[in-house]
């Protein structure tokens, strides 16, 4: 089940810097939004906002109506433009290794029918991804694109309500991207998950999502560059069948 986001008057500072200011937003469940902006513009700190690893300085953050949780938790899943996954375990214990914690906290491991059940997801995430023939494979032996497959995998299996990407193929060749493109929009299509994808590739923001978010900055003041953040100043509903039906 995806989750509804709505942000009321949320701002982020860091000290006297401000970020974001006086953002105010309603995602409907199941939305693709892509966010864009200039580089500094605060797009990652709008993602840690709704990853749980910052807390907004002023406003609120509601998921389905209820508080955002002050914490990352499996409900929310994020993907990362690179270094996502362990590089001295292998797929399937990468895959397995988020299962596990978010299963058995304290403990990290699964034991018996509960780690066997754990396995089989661990399996059926990689193959949903396109890594059946790569279970068994270290990430250093794996293309830039296949470990993306795999940070995928290793967020999808905890069955997330919103899934945070943050410029997740900015590193990758354009053929590969791709490929991405259409395995990213097959998995939103499929799990009806509400998606929040940060691009610096505007065509990308575009084509991929169901709204696009443009950040800037718009108020300056040349003797105290710190004193505004960004604010969203566009919002454009994509034509896409908007949200996606699980
Ligand atoms: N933990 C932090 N402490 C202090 N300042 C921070 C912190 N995290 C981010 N910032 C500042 O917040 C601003 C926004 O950073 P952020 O990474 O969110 O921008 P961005 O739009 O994602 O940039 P890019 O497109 O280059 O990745 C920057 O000025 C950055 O220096």
């Amino acid at each position: 089940m995806s989750a509804t986001i709505r942000l009321e008057n949320v701002w982020k500072s860091y000290g006297h810097d401000v970020v974001l200011e006086n953002l105010s937003l309603e995602v409907a469940a199941g939305s693709f939004v892509t966010l864009v902006g200039a580089s500094g513009c605060g797009k990652t700190t709008f993602l840690k906002m709704l990853l749980g690893e910052e807390a907004p300085s002023r406003g609120r953050l509601l998921m389905d109506g209820a508080p955002l949780p002050g914490e990352p938790g499996p409900d929310r899943g994020v993907v990362f433009q690179r270094y996502s996954v362990f590089p001295h375990l292998t797929a399937v214990q990468n895959v397995l290794l988020g299962l596990e914690l978010a299963d058995a906290p304290w403990l990290g491991r699964l034991f018996g029918a509960a780690r066997r059940t754990a396995r089989a997801q661990a399996v059926t995430a990689l193959e949903s991804v396109g890594l059946e023939h790569a279970l068994d494979k270290y990430p250093p032996e794996l293309s830039g694109g296949m470990q993306q497959r795999l940070a995928i995998a290793q967020t999808l299996v905890k069955d997330p309500r919103v899934l945070l990407l943050d410029e997740p193929f900015g590193a990758l060749d354009p053929g590969i991207r791709q490929d991405m493109h259409a395995l990213i929009q097959s998995l939103w299509q499929r799990t009806g998950v509400t998606v929040f994808m940060v691009t610096h590739d505007l065509q990308e923001g575009f084509t991929l999502g169901s709204r696009l978010l443009v950040f800037d900055k718009v108020r300056h003041d040349p003797h105290a560059p710190e004193a505004y953040g960004a604010q969203i100043t566009y919002d454009i509903p994509l034509d896409r069948n908007a949200e996606a039906s699980p």
